[in-house]
Formats: C-alpha cells, sequence, structure tokens
C-alpha cells in the first residue's frame, strides 16, 4: 500500500495557509442607496364617459353668439326654439327605426345625434345639465311602477279612467 505523501509547508493546501494568516477584520463599505428614479406613473386609461355631455353643452352654450356660418350649433339657436325642438324630434325619429330594425351601430350614431340636439335644446331652453342630472339622482333607487302608482290622477292632465 502505497504511503501518504507527507504535507509539507509548500504541499499543504493553500485554504489551510490562508487560515494561518492573522485574522483582519473587514469592514464592509455601506452600499450607497439606491438613486430615486423618476417613475413616470402613465395616466389612468381614459375611457369615454357620460363627462363628455358637461363638456359638449358647455361648448354648445359658448356657441350661443358665435357665427351661425362657422358653427352648426349656432346655426342651429339662431333659428329658434322650434327649429332646434324639430330637430331634435327628427333625431329622435331616426333612432327609433334604428333601434327597431336592429342596427347596433347606426343607432350608437343616431343616440350621438340625440344627445347633440338635447343639449342644443337645454342651452336653447337656459337650462343647465347639473338640472336635469339632478333630477335622475332624486329619481335613483325610485321605481317606476311605485312612482307612476302613486301619481295622483290629475297629474296627467286627463282623465286615466275610461269615460264609459
Ligand atoms: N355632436 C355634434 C353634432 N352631431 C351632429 N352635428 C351636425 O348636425 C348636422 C345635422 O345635419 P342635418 O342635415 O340633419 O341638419 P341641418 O344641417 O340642420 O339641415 P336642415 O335639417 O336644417 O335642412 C350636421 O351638420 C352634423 O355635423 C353636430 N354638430 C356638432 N356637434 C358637436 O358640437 C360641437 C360644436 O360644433 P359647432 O357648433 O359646429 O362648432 C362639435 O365640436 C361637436 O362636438
Amino acid at each position: 500500500m502505497a504511503k501518504k505523501a507527507e504535507k509539507t509547508p509548500e504541499t499543504a493546501p493553500k485554504k489551510k495557509a490562508a487560515a494561518a494568516k492573522p485574522k483582519t477584520t473587514k469592514t464592509k463599505a455601506a452600499k450607497p442607496a439606491p438613486a430615486r428614479r423618476q417613475v413616470t406613473v402613465p395616466p389612468p386609461f381614459a375611457a369615454p364617459d357620460a363627462r363628455v355631455l358637461d363638456r359638449l353643452w358647455a361648448t354648445v352654450l359658448s356657441r350661443k353668439d358665435a357665427d351661425p356660418n362657422q358653427s352648426h350649433s349656432a346655426r342651429l339657436l339662431s333659428r329658434g326654439t322650434e327649429k332646434v325642438a324639430q330637430k331634435f324630434g327628427e333625431e329622435a325619429v331616426e333612432c327609433v327605426i334604428e333601434a327597431v330594425a336592429g342596427k347596433t351601430t347606426a343607432l350608437i350614431g343616431e343616440s350621438a345625434d340625440v344627445l347633440y340636439h338635447l343639449l342644443v335644446l337645454w342651452v336653447d331652453a337656459g337650462l343647465r345639465p347639473e338640472q336635469v342630472w339632478a333630477e335622475l339622482t332624486r329619481r335613483e333607487g325610485m321605481s317606476g311602477i311605485a312612482e307612476k302608482a302613486a301619481r295622483k290622477p290629475l297629474q296627467l292632465g286627463f282623465p286615466t279612467k275610461k269615460i264609459p
């Protein structure tokens, strides 16, 4: 059996030689704090919502005294209440036609026309959107069936019972 070679200082593993060295306490240099990065937070996805109605109303109101050759709203408003109301009625009928025909895309377009012409009607009447929003808010949670049942018969201005 071969005799194991004796370890001399030259042949001894370096690890041990290192261990033999006097220990020095290494002080870790403090890591520099990471520089604060300027993070640009993207704005939340601006989904279209009903606030567009408030903006559109303000635009139409601003057109009240505008040049009828430059603004469709100004032209319409300059033609008076009857014309404004007539246009709203026409657009409402077109909306009804598309709804009955089941044409969804056309219904979207006609609905936008109806809302635009309704806002022109409000501007002509001196009505602010908040007045209508307040009425809708007042009705929130009120069942339409219960409200109708609670109506006084004469509220509609004509008899609700059939005259024999
Ligand atoms: N949403 C609308 C909008 N919807 C429909 N229309 C216009 O309404 C008109 C409808 O045309 P019609 O032929 O049915 O009616 P008409 O021209 O009155 O003709 P007649 O019926 O009198 O013969 C078209 O000229 C459309 O462009 C609108 N015009 C304007 N707006 C909005 O109003 C804002 C202000 O518009 P101006 O007032 O034009 O600056 C715009 O930025 C839009 O946001």
